[in-house]
């Protein structure tokens, strides 16, 4: 459990005025956007283990993810549905870019195979 003054909504800091809003809002973007970049890193080895391209969307896992992570939210002090339509939302990029990863590292690996493909 998060604790009671421990919760992300807490940290929210009282501001005068938007250019405050705004500085403080970058900063927590410069936060964001790194982290993001290091979840998409996992797509790229999720599309290397995967064995096949419609084992990229799991449904499964998404929900499981959405349920997480809205519980997380209400830990925190937020929107759990702000929250379940960022994930949603960023689970399709991802997915997409998945897609994209799978394709290039196949057809990298291609260039490298050795023997000649059957047929
Ligand atoms: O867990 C997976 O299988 C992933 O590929 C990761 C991930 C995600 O966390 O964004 C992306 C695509 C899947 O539909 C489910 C989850």
């Amino acid at each position: 459990m998060t604790q009671p003054g421990k919760r992300a909504i807490d940290k929210t800091a009282h501001c005068n005025d938007m250019t405050e809003v705004r500085r403080r809002v970058d900063a927590l973007d410069d936060i964001l956007v790194p982290l993001l970049v290091e979840r998409g890193g996992y797509m790229t080895q999720a599309a290397r283990i995967k064995a096949s391209p419609e084992l990229v969307r799991d449904e499964v896992r998404i929900e499981a993810i959405v349920a997480r992570v809205r519980a997380r939210a209400e830990a925190e002090g937020g929107q759990p549905d702000v929250i379940e339509a960022i994930y949603r939302s960023m689970m399709e990029a991802y997915i997409a870019f998945e897609h994209r990863e799978f394709e290039r590292l196949r057809a990298s690996s291609d260039h490298h195979r050795e023997e000649a493909p059957k047929d």
